[in-house]
């Protein structure tokens, strides 16, 4: 110890030659240390586990160019060919997990919530949404925002309240198109931005009703509307695209907009949390959040108004009805003004629009290029909804209502199948997965875009899968995976009833559960708004094919590109329509 101390001290050569010798050391275990730490039995990219980005550097790369994180995600699946892999995504940080293997997934999406709730990495993400109950834990902050809005999925809210509202912005829709189509003299236009406003106004009614005025399709109609042949450029080929103008939508509107383009960046950065608080400090972050804080503040207060008169009709009505009631039961005063009732609803219009105007987008699409399923769906519409069709009058709410399509359940179901993107979880206890050791912490992803989902399953050993999950084997866990499973095919959803190729209720019956789908994720916290959303795609969809042939559009304007945000949406919707 002696010699080792008077080394030090000593100001020979040796002190500065073991300081030179120590300090590479020390950088090599820091290194070391840094390195990506595989989980052991997992696969994974030995390239990526040597380099202190991981996998980054190739997924950015791609990424950067397709803007679909999960098909790089799936292709990883494929090349370490295993239903359970690994990728090095956030340096320093746990690997995360994909599983693609769709009995697996539900076993732990519906059974194992002790071991699996809500992804930090989401949470973090989604901070700047507020009280929202999509990024809680399921626990009792969860438990409370449910309960206020419980009323809100119910059969009574979506047929008295919501389906009416959707039915009046589809109507509305169609007559913005209409005027397009006369305006354009068969040229195609764009019908991204009509469907998103379209699914922004239907979500708006289903907050706050009539109470909401500025509607973002009422400026479009208003725009184009005012248009003239002579103010529009009509291009000289019939395949090159009409550019119609945009209307202005209100500030509150653009921070529905803007504000999953925020939550989209916070979970990819390094440091979500830190991100969060520096962007909070900037004035472009505080005017979002400020002008929905204003529009929300003034809805409350029309619904409070309303509520105390005894008028209970809107999302945000019965919000607070159900406030009352469980302030009574607890004795207390009822919190009106809470953060919780603005953060909710918004979180709502956020999380409602942007996913179901995409899905409707993806079915424009699908019935654009397969002219055969969009004339059979519209025979079928016909034959359904005979009363309207021999009337010569687009069909009411109630009667679609009421109408049995399993052949439009089927269309929209498997547009969804081949567009998921994959749900996540986050191991909350150390656990295991086919087997594999998952520390707590562990982010999970359920891949619904690989093997399993479009193209055949990985096989799995049963002795690996967990207790519950080789108890519940179903004959619907896979399909026949000899058919192309890539391919668009509705008819893989539904249950022949009668021979022949017929597709009205009499024919065939839907079924949902008829192989592997986890678009609206499972379990407890699976989709909250999917009811609403099947139902808006429902209507506004049989509203088009009822009242426009969907003509080809150029190869330049097609294609099925996509880009993920908190759903898959495509990058172009361009139609050519024709008024039936
Ligand atoms: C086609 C349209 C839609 C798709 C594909 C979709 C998909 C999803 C997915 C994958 C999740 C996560 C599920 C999980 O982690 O297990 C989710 C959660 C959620 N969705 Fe949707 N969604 C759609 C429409 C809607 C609509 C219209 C609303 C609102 C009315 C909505 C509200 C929510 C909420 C509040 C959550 C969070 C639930 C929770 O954390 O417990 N969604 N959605």
């Amino acid at each position: 110890m002696d010699r080792l101390t008077s080394l030090f001290e000593d100001d020979s050569p040796h002190r500065y030659l073991i300081a030179l010798a120590t300090v590479p050391i020390l950088l090599f275990a820091l290194y070391q240390y840094l390195l990506p730490k595989p989980i052991p039995g997992i696969a994974y990219n030995p390239s990526a586990a040597k380099s202190l980005l991981g996998d980054v550097p190739e997924m950015i790369a791609e990424v950067s160019q397709t803007g679909e994180f999960r098909v790089w995600c799936a292709k990883q699946v494929r090349k370490m060919n295993s239903p359970i892999c690994q990728i090095f995504i956030k340096p320093f940080c746990q690997p995360w997990v994909l599983l693609s293997d769709f009995r697996e997934s539900r076993d732990i999406l519906t059974r194992r919530h002790k071991e699996f709730d809500k992804s930090s990495f989401l949470s973090d993400g989604m901070a700047c949404m507020g009280a929202f109950h999509g990024i809680y834990m399921t626990d009792h902050k969860f438990r409370a925002n449910r309960q206020l809005i419980q009323d809100l999925m119910t059969s009574t809210f979506l047929n008295g309240h919501v389906g009416p509202a959707i039915y009046n912005k589809g109507s509305e829709l169609m007559m913005l198109f209409e005027m397009k189509v006369r305006l354009a003299r068969g040229r195609p236009f764009s019908v991204k931005k009509d469907f998103e406003y379209a699914s922004l106004d239907c979500m708006l009614e289903f907050a706050f009703g009539r109470n909401w005025v500025d509607t973002a399709v009422g400026e479009q109609v208003k725009v184009v509307g005012g248009l003239t042949e002579e103010s529009l450029v009509i291009p000289v080929s019939v395949d090159e695209p009409v550019d119609f103008p945009l209307g202005e939508i209100v500030d509150f509107l653009k921070s529905v907009y803007e504000a999953p383009e925020i939550v989209e960046k916070t979970i990819n950065a390094i440091m979500p949390k830190l991100q969060t608080w520096w962007w909070s400090q900037q004035g472009w972050y505080k005017k979002i959040f400020d002008d929905k804080e204003k529009a929300m503040k003034a809805q409350v207060a029309i619904g409070i108004k309303n509520f105390q008169q005894g008028k209970i009709e809107t999302g945000v009505e019965h919000m607070l009805m159900r406030e009352a009631a469980r302030a009574e039961k607890e004795g207390r005063e009822p919190d009106f003004e809470s953060q919780v009732f603005r953060d909710e609803l918004f979180g709502d219009i956020v999380g409602g629009h942007h996913t179901t105007s995409g899905a409707m987008m993806w079915l424009t699409k699908y019935l654009t290029d397969d002219p055969t399923i969009q004339s059979k769906l519209r025979s079928v519409l016909h034959s359904t909804l005979s009363a309207a069709h021999q009337e010569g009058r687009l069909f009411t709410f109630e009667e679609i209502r009421h109408a049995k399509l399993p052949y439009l359940d089927a269309i929209i179901e498997e547009m969804l199948r081949i567009n998921a993107v994959p749900v996540t979880r986050e191991a909350v206890v150390d656990t295991t997965v086919l087997g594999c050791p998952i520390k707590k912490g562990t982010q999970v992803f359920f891949m619904s875009n690989g093997p399993g989902f479009l193209s055949p399953s990985f096989p799995v050993d049963e002795a690996k899968r967990s207790d519950t999950s080789r108890l519940s084997k179903r004959a619907n866990d896979s399909w026949d995976e000899r058919q192309d499973l890539a391919r668009f095919d509705p008819e893989r959803w539904l249950v022949r009833k009668t021979d022949g190729t017929g597709v009205t209720a009499d024919d065939v019956d839907f079924d949902g559960a008829a192989g592997p789908q986890l678009v609206f994720g499972l379990g407890p916290r699976t989709c909250w708004g999917r009811r609403l959303a099947h139902m808006e795609m429902k209507v506004i969809i049989a509203m088009l094919v009822w009242t426009f042939q969907l003509e080809r559009t150029p190869p330049e304007l097609s294609g099925y590109g996509g880009l993920e945000g908190i759903a898959r949406v495509p990058k172009k919707c361009y139609v050519r329509l024709v008024k039936l």
